[in-house]
């Protein structure tokens, strides 16, 4: 090994002490996630947190934010099946978060795809959520504000297509943003940090997206000082669950399972091994 290759190496081991860090104390604390998510998610991300370790509560109603958002340890929302009746909890919610203090994610779900859910996005975006976590296109879309770019929920565009675009959201918001893809990708406006694990078959199962947003709540509940370092390492454990996961797997309805298996099961060392988080 050169001394690039170690210093590189030593680089690795330090994301993955972090990291392992962090899993660690998402399971000894058992945070308390809020979660506003679509229909379809609901299942996946709930049992994501479980599996992590995290306690999740899948609750909207407006009537019962005051008394619960304040306590709940994060607050996780996603737009993917919105709905008039819903937005302003997902608000209410969020300024509750805000104020109490406790970190909140939002997951604009197909951002583009219309011009109501566009508003939607950057009036939550006026809530200042501590990371937005999106997929390309969605991250592009939200960040030209426009409509032009999608129309689904799934992504047309590389994530490292949407590093500048992601960039430029984090300077004009104040959130950390990630997108996901074959390297996700987490950015401050300054700094850029690639999460190089997973596999694609993830794509194929639906909510992976919104479950790992979630499951960036559960690990910024215990860490929220380090919100960019925090929300790469929320990505690379995910990401390591699905290639663990793609072991034992025939396509994706048996990665599901698997993936929420290896999730429950991972231990420090392979965390430690497989860890590949670096600056881009
Ligand atoms: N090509 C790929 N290689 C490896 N991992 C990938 C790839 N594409 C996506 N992933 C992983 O799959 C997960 C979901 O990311 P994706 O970009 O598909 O989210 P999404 O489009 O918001 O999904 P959904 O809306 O269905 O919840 C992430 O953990 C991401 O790292
Ligand atoms: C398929 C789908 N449609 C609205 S939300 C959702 C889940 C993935 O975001
Ligand atoms: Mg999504």
């Amino acid at each position: 090994m050169n001394s690039k290759q170690k210093e590189d190496e030593e680089q690795r081991r330090r994301w993955g002490a972090r990291t392992w860090s962090t899993l660690a104390a998402v399971r000894s604390r058992s945070p308390l996630i809020q979660c506003i998510t679509n229909f379809v998610s609901m299942d996946l991300v709930a049992n994501t947190l479980l599996s992590a370790g995290a306690s999740p509560a899948m609750l909207h109603s407006i009537e019962e934010l005051p008394d619960f958002t304040p306590n709940a340890d994060a607050l996780c929302i996603n737009v993917g099946t919105l709905s008039a009746a819903w937005l302003p909890a997902m608000k209410f919610a969020a300024e509750l978060a805000l104020k109490a203090g406790k970190p909140w994610v939002l997951d604009p779900v197909a951002a583009g795809a219309s011009k109501f859910r566009m508003m939607a996005c950057l009036e939550l975006m006026q809530l200042k959520p501590t990371v937005v976590r999106g997929n390309g296109s969605e991250i592009i879309a939200l960040s030209k504000a426009s409509t032009e770019s999608s129309m689904g929920v799934d992504s047309s565009h590389e994530s490292t297509d949407a590093v500048e675009a992601a960039k430029s959201l984090a300077q004009n918001s104040g959130a950390i943003v990630a997108v996901s893809g074959a390297v996700d990708i987490v950015t401050d406006g300054k700094q850029v940090i690639g999460a190089h694990n997973g596999v694609a078959m993830m794509q194929k199962i639906t909510a992976t997206g919104c479950s790992v947003t979630a499951l960036i709540a559960a690990f910024l509940a215990v860490d929220q000082l380090h919100a960019l370092e925090t929300t790469a390492s929320a990505l690379s454990i995910f990401g390591i669950a699905g290639e663990m996961g793609m072991d034992a797997a025939k396509g994706p309805a048996s990665l599901r399972t698997h993936l929420i298996d290896s999730l429950y099961g991972l231990d420090e060392a392979a965390v430690i091994s497989r860890v590949k988080i670096a600056s881009l």
